[in-house]
């Protein structure tokens, strides 16, 4: 016994970081909260997670954090957003989605949108995600070479779209020229750690059958995600009812995009018979509730969507329709909101909450065998949360402090692979002076 006790004590077992936490809350199972937890991290990727004690006797690493009031949870997966629009951030507030768009965003956009207004809002965008917890972002905007690049440069995972709509723009003059740049991307692409690619056509009222059944295609040949946005408005209904005689999710179903490759953003308007063939072809949802609430678009009816077994992950959409790129203010939107709405304070617990951010994201995004939760063998795309602050006081169930009281501003450490992008606050690899003085470049040549 004495012998097997020394020989355990001599061969210890090496790692590259070791993270003593005072709360883990590793989302799967839901609702579970570690005490007192050490992760391991080893080649990018969460190697064990053990109690403290067992993993001073068994784990030895160049750099040990010890996060004594803090709550370890897995990187936050923003599962929809257009990141480069933050530089287009209050430029239109307080109006409903067409005319925001029509009148302001698409005008602006066509005089504006370039590679460079891309890659700085794209810097911008990353840079205020890290910050506030956010490991990996669903992208669907113009230029999509310029926000992978950030995306890699800062060390984040991202998922960007191939974009298709048919309006001309500077990017691409026609369907097939932005079908050609997304797929010259995808190859750029191909065996990349942190960016990947989805297909992204912008919506159905936007992107002809046609092009809409190219891409199912597609997307089976490169088994890449669909990623549009879908059922946002009550007028985006009954267009395509006046145009094409049925709803867009018919149109959808009828050119077989329905299925566990299709991120369905916003769903704001559905039936229980639209709802049921939902879950029969295993189709992802994305809930953005402050985006929908602030363009008065309604909100997806989560509760009713969960209880058939759909997937729903919840998204920030663009900092030009939110404004910000919270996804803890999400969190927080999205359990008031199913509990006001259903009238019921049960609906939409913080647990469900959390795994809506977390790994539901992930499945979404076809990720969930890299990340979205803490379990040995995915990758350590981590969040440490400092709960040791007044507003977070006192602390008796760390995933109600993350849904209903935690600030963005209380995250202290961000990894992602095993990489540090936020020390203490701090971005490891972007400059947040030189960010800003980009912003101010954009906002004087827009406000002109
Ligand atoms: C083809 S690039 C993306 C395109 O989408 C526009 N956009 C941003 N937010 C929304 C939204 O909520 N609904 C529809 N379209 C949106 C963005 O301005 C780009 O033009
Ligand atoms: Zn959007």
């Amino acid at each position: 016994m004495g012998q097997l006790a020394e020989r355990r004590d001599y061969i210890m077992e090496q790692a590259d970081t070791i993270i003593n936490t005072r709360w883990l809350v590793p989302v799967e199972p839901s609702g579970a909260v570690l005490d007192h937890h050490a992760l391991i991290i080893r080649a990018g990727r969460i190697a064990q997670i053990l109690p403290q004690t067992e993993a001073k006797q068994r784990y030895q690493a160049p750099c040990i954090r010890e996060l004594g009031n803090h709550v370890l949870i897995p990187g936050l997966v923003n599962a929809h957003t257009h990141a480069a629009m933050a530089l287009l951030r209050g430029l239109a507030d307080d109006l409903p989605l067409l005319s925001w768009l029509k009148e302001h965003i698409w005008p602006a956009e066509q005089i504006h949108v370039s590679a460079e207004f891309v890659q700085q809002g794209s810097e911008l965008a990353v840079a205020e995600m890290l910050l506030g917890g956010i490991t990996c972002f669903n992208d669907m905007y113009f230029f999509p070479e310029a926000t992978a690049r950030i995306a890699a440069q800062a060390g984040m995972r991202a998922v960007v779209g191939m974009i298709v709509i048919d309006l001309p723009s500077v990017y691409a003059a026609s369907a097939d020229e932005y079908l050609s740049r997304g797929l010259a991307l995808h190859d750029t692409l191909r065996n990349h750690p942190l960016v990947t690619t989805a297909l992204a056509p912008h919506a159905p009222y936007t992107v002809s059958e046609r092009n809409l059944e190219r891409i199912r295609i597609l997307a089976d040949e490169l088994d890449v995600p669909v990623h549009i946005h879908l059922h946002e408005t009550a007028h985006e209904i009954a267009q395509s009812i006046e145009r094409h005689g049925v709803r867009p999710l018919a149109r959808l179903d009828a050119i077989g995009l329905l299925s566990p490759s299709l991120i369905a953003v916003h769903m704001t308007q559905l039936e229980a018979i639209e709802m049921d063939r939902l879950a029969e072809t295993g189709t992802h949802i994305v809930h953005c509730p402050e985006s929908n609430l602030k363009l008065a678009s309604g909100f997806a009816p989560v509760p009713a969507l969960l209880e058939r077994g759909i997937n729903v992950a919840l998204g920030t959409d663009g900092a030009a329709s939110n404004n910000d790129l919270d996804m803890f203010g999400e969190m927080r939107m999205a359990a008031l909101l199913a509990k006001g709405v259903a009238g019921d304070a049960t609906a939409l617990p913080a647990h469900h909450a959390l795994h809506m951010a977390t790994l539901a994201g992930a499945q979404a995004l076809g990720l969930a065998d890299r990340i979205g939760s803490l379990v040995p063998g995915k990758y350590a795309d981590l969040v440490a949360i400092d709960l040791g602050c007044l507003s977070s006081a006192p602390v008796y169930n760390p995933i109600s402090q993350l849904v209903y009281a935690v600030d963005r501003s209380q995250v202290s450490d961000v990894w992602v692979a095993g990489r540090e992008a936020v020390t203490n606050g701090r971005l490891t690899s972007l400059d947040p002076t030189a960010i800003l003085s980009q912003c101010q470049y954009w906002h004087d040549k827009i406000q002109a």
